[in-house]
């Protein structure tokens, strides 16, 4: 009937011997994909600062301690695991947060591919699973003093549910007005420095002389509220956020002339001399790129703001002809009961759950449809769907029915 049997802690308590000769601690499970054993350990220790993974390798017959990367999540009282498609294994913790019970632990994904090569160990990375989808992100890039805030600005307000904005982190000294973790988070270099080590950063680059980073974080907490996430980034980040798995528009804007966007750079007032000059030379580079390189999907001219703002609105669908999405509800997590069984058929995963008060209800399997899922490490995967299907007394005509 199932595909794939999962593994639940129960199976495993005590720990047992396996037909590899070692033994699983309490609290863990193990998946086998390939030639690979995942042993993957729930436990409750709040010590753990997350759920530890080790593997075993059948061909070499040795143990490995993976390269950990992503999001990790926090240790709980047990989960279950499953293994989809052979290139991510789905974790369902128990006791948890509804909003923090899907997680996915990526071994094979393009991105995990990627860091083996670049960090020469073997890797697995965390993704946690998010119900629902969000709209394309929006990367706005062009030269400084060009108006991107300005038009992002205009977005944000007329439409304040649909969009949000990706908050970078800088390393450049706050403007009069500029407040921390509104405009950008502000930042000490070494700090940035450690964090981009660390991971934590979609894409970062030097731009006049200061860091400037867009975290996973920035882009994803935007979605999680549902809304559309727009980033105003210089053309260098344009170009990485292009190589990564982001599925973004991308919209270059362009001043009328070199004239005019030194007069409104001048005009804003915000820099020093040095500052401007030097914001003007990277202009001539910046425009170059931003017309030449690919990475983007349409050019603006802002001449006229109302004329460029309305042709923005007109690229992403707000010009009056199309109705404007509304904004999804706020994706909800499964609140799973500590005792169930999960099987998977094909890209569902049936979650039976056991206790007396759910055998009584009339609703007791859950289905976690996984057939698309989007995103995933080093940000949230999401894509998931979650619903209940009547009650078991026929449960096995109803798995049945989902195939
Ligand atoms: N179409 C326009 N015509 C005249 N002035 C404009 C126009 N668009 C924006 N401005 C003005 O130009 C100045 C620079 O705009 P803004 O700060 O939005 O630029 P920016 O591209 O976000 O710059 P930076 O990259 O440095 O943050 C502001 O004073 C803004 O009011
Ligand atoms: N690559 C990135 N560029 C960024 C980011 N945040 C802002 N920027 C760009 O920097 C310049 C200067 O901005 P300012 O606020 O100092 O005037 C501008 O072109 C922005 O688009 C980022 O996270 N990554």
């Amino acid at each position: 009937m199932g595909e794939a049997p999962a593994f639940t802690v129960d199976d495993l308590q005590n720990g047992y011997q396996n037909g590899f000769g070692f033994k699983y601690k309490d609290c863990e499970t193990a998946i086998t994909i390939q030639d690979k054993t995942y042993v993957i350990g729930g436990s409750d220790d709040e010590s753990e600062s997350s759920i530890g993974v080790r593997i075993f390798d059948k061909a070499t017959g040795n143990w490995e301690i993976p390269t950990v990367l992503g999001t990790k999540p926090k240790p709980c009282k047990g989960h279950s695991a499953v293994p989809l498609n052979d290139d991510r294994i789905l974790i369902i913790k128990k006791g948890s947060a509804p909003d923090d019970c899907i997680w996915f632990l990526e071994v094979d994904t393009k991105y995990v591919r990627e860091q083996k090569k670049d960090l020469g160990t073997e890797v697995v990375a965390w993704s946690k699973g998010v119900r629902g989808n969000v709209e394309r992100p929006v990367v706005i890039s062009g030269p400084s003093g060009v108006g991107k805030g300005t038009l992002i600005s205009m977005l944000m307000k007329e439409f304040p549910s649909m969009f949000g904005f990706s908050v970078s982190h800088t390393t450049r000294a706050p403007r009069g007005m500029e407040k921390d973790g509104v405009h950008y988070h502000f930042t000490e270099r070494s700090v940035m420095e450690k964090d981009i080590k660390d991971g934590k950063f979609l894409e970062f680059a030097s731009v006049h002389g200061n860091l400037y980073g867009t975290s996973i974080e920035a882009v994803e907490v935007v979605a999680d509220e549902g809304k559309r996430c727009i980033l105003d980034i210089d053309v260098q980040g344009a170009r990485s956020v292009r190589a990564s798995s982001l599925d973004a528009i991308f919209i270059f804007i362009c001043p009328p002339s070199m004239d005019e966007l030194e007069k409104r750079l001048r005009a804003r007032g915000t820099e020093a001399e040095e500052q401007i000059l030097k914001r003007l030379r990277n202009a001539e580079v910046e425009m170059e790129q931003g017309k030449s390189s690919g990475v983007f999907d349409h050019i603006c001219y802002n001449d006229k703001l109302e004329d460029c703002y309305d042709n923005l609105k007109k690229l992403l669908g707000l010009d009056g002809n199309t109705i404007p999405t509304q904004k999804s509800p706020a994706p909800q997590g499964i609140n799973l009961l500590a005792d169930h069984l999960i099987s998977k058929i094909s890209n569902k995963i049936i979650i039976k759950c056991g206790t007396p008060e759910v055998e009584k209800g009339s609703k007791s399997l859950i289905v976690l449809d996984v057939s698309s899922l989007k995103g995933g490490s080093p940000g949230r995967t999401r894509g998931l769907d979650v619903y209940e299907i009547d009650s078991f007394s026929d449960g096995l005509n109803d798995i049945n029915q989902l195939s």
